[in-house]
């Protein structure tokens, strides 16, 4: 058995540097802008220097990563989409036609696209094949995943950031693809927030009132059947969670380890962001939080992280796509440190000088 990356990179991470970040909140108010103007990304900047370490932070190039896997448990009918539409969107990804991809070529990203688990076989260009096993099995059944599996899954992350490093990548977007991928989220997140799973459960891609009924149902069933652990988050992904949820998991680890900011997407994104907070709650400071989807578990997930998102735009889809409409946020937060001129600098009188 290969030995657990979980602990290994947990034993990496340090928190974030405070200082840094005290010595940012000091140097904004030496800006020229009434002290605190500039509100929320006055807060971000605070925080993207305490990433860092530096009181002039770099967050471009941003790099893109989008893993894809399916969910045995599709086979319940808990989607609107057949699991087909997972290799599909891959497909999509590949050749440029996504959201993302258009989201990624307006803040000049690179994309890679990791296949962690597609059910399917996969031969394209332009997507890296990782796959650990062709889909979880169907969580209603049986364990969704061996933990070897889960941790061969977080590795996969972990080895998707330090590429992305090495290609020069100074903030991450870190997105997802899996047919069935709210109802593993929904599971995980009743169990580890400890909330009722109908106050978790929402459309997903668009299923009816009744067809999230049995969604509802299902996800019971299976966490009744698997006993996952709530105290164990690894416990949990591996017995209800999803292969890109578990690289998602791995990516936010890294991230803090190699000291980048990583932008948070919607509820599955957040999802794997409380598995990570829960396995390292230092991990927590490294985590900007892009924006608010519009599935109900979201909140529950946020609030569990006490976590505001940047943006509230009534999204749903995934991918790494409000993250990456979030992220000229942090390059507006950056560029505030970095170029925005002094009082001093620039001759204006301060609100001392009277
Ligand atoms: O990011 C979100 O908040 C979000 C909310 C609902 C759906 N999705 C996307 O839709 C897929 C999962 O939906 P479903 O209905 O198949 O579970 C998956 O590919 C996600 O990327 C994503
Ligand atoms: C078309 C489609 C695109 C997606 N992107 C992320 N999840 C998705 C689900 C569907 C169904």
């Amino acid at each position: 058995m290969p030995p657990d990356v979980a602990p290994s990179m947990i034993a990496r991470i340090v928190p974030v540097d405070a200082c840094a970040g005290e010595r940012a909140r000091a140097y904004l108010d030496t800006l020229t802008k009434p002290p605190g103007s500039l509100g929320k990304l006055e807060a971000l900047a605070v925080q993207l220097s305490s990433i860092t370490g530096e009181l002039m932070p770099r967050v471009t190039p941003p790099g893109v990563l989008v893993f894809a896997a399916d969910h045995g448990v599709a086979a319940e009918g808990v989607s609107a989409f057949p699991q087909a539409v997972t290799a599909q969107m891959v497909a999509n990804f590949a050749s440029g036609g996504a959201a993302i991809n258009v989201f990624a070529r307006q803040i000049d990203a690179h994309v890679e696209i990791v296949d962690v688990g597609v059910a399917s076989n996969l031969t394209m260009h332009g997507v890296t094949h990782a796959k650990v096993r062709q889909g979880t099995a169907n969580m209603a059944l049986e364990n969704a995943m061996q933990p070897e599996e889960a941790q061969a899954a977080i590795e996969v992350g972990v080895a998707a950031v330090e590429r992305a490093r090495q290609a020069g990548a100074k903030c991450l977007i870190v997105g997802e693809m899996g047919i069935a991928n709210t109802t593993a989220s929904s599971a995980m997140l009743a169990v580890l927030a400890g909330t009722p799973v109908a106050q978790a459960v929402g459309a997903g891609t668009g299923i009816n009132s009744v067809q999230q009924a049995h969604k509802v149902a299902v996800i019971e069933r299976a966490i009744q059947a698997r006993q996952a652990d709530p105290d164990d988050p690894l416990d949990v992904l591996a017995k209800l969670g999803g292969l890109e949820i578990a690289a998602m998991v791995g990516a936010y680890l890294a991230a803090a380890v190699h000291r980048l900011p990583a932008v948070v997407d919607g509820f599955i994104a957040t999802v794997a962001a409380l598995v990570a907070c829960r396995l390292c709650p230092a991990v927590r400071g490294y985590l900007v939080f892009g924006h608010r989807s519009e599935e109900p578990g979201h909140a529950t997930a946020l609030e569990a992280l006490d976590a505001q998102p940047l943006l509230a735009l009534g999204m749903r889809l995934g991918e790494g796509s409000g993250a990456a409409l979030a992220f000229p946020l942090l390059q507006a937060a950056a560029g505030m440190l970095n170029e925005m001129a002094t009082f001093a600098d620039a001759g204006v009188s301060d609100n001392n000088s009277q």
